[in-house]
């Protein structure tokens, strides 16, 4: 067998309002993988890393990470999360967010300026994140979740918005990352970006549609792009 799954998600169901936002979702990454979760807007992407990170309430289902239940407390410093809106201080400089968030974590300056130049933000380390256009600000979180070299990245929609360059150059990340040993967990309502994955999770209406590689669900479905192949599913799963 190979390693022990870094996230193990097991019949997870989740409400919200008046919504099934996860109904029955079961699912695990290995190390080293970059997992993409993708879905159109409202298929529940955000609500299943919400539980993977613990702040969610559930219904039902185990939700375990590195070996704890979601949430636990030995989690913190092992576990990067970024959601869609930048979780930094727009009156600090990054540099000053970066600092701030690496005493937090306890690590040192060497830490931080590795993280800032991984976002390719050296240029502006000494900008006030306010000044800074979206898709600055999105890379200047995603320095603050690198801090401290999590096991496990947990990346909501963390290119929206991005040039195509940048996209390619944050992707080209993940999979280094990755190389080197973290786990990243990215979620995209874009289908283009499927192919970028080591491996796919579709989901649709909180369910999950497929979990496969992209080569794998294209000779599954006998579609010759991750767009054909959903719309293959959804059509397969009404019929
Ligand atoms: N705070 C909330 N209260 C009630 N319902 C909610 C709440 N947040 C989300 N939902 C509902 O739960 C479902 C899943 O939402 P979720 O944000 O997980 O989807 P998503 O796939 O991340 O969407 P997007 O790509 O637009 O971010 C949606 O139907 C949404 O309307």
């Amino acid at each position: 067998m190979g390693q022990p799954a870094v996230v193990e998600v097991r019949d997870l169901h989740v409400v919200r309002g008046s919504t099934r936002a996860v109904d029955g979702v079961s699912f695990s990454t290995e190390p080293g993988q970059v997992t993409g979760l993708l879905g159109p807007s409202g298929c529940g992407k955000t609500t299943l890393m919400r539980s993977l990170m613990g702040v969610q309430i559930v219904q039902g289902g185990t939700v375990t990470v590195l070996g704890r239940p979601a949430g636990h407390r030995d989690l913190r410093d092992r576990i990067g999360y970024v959601t869609q809106d930048p979780s930094v201080y727009g009156d600090l400089t990054v540099a000053e967010n970066l600092r701030f968030f690496g005493r937090v974590l306890g690590v040192d300056g060497g830490e931080v300026d590795r993280c800032i130049t991984a976002v390719d933000l050296g240029e502006r380390r000494d900008a006030v994140v306010d000044r800074l256009s979206g898709g600055q600000r999105s890379r200047a979180s995603l320095a603050v979740a690198l801090l401290g070299r999590p096991e496990l990245l947990v990346l909501d929609e963390p290119t929206v918005g991005l040039d195509p360059v940048l996209r390619r150059d944050l992707w080209a990340m993940f999979h280094a990352l990755a190389d080197q040993g973290t786990t990243v967990l990215v979620s995209s309502h874009v289908m283009d970006e499927a192919e970028r994955c080591d491996r796919l999770l579709l989901m649709r209406d909180g369910r999950l549609l497929a979990d496969d590689t992209p080569a794998g669900l294209l000779a599954a479905t006998g579609a010759d792009e991750i767009e054909g192949a959903f719309l293959r599913l959804v059509e397969d799963g009404a019929a």
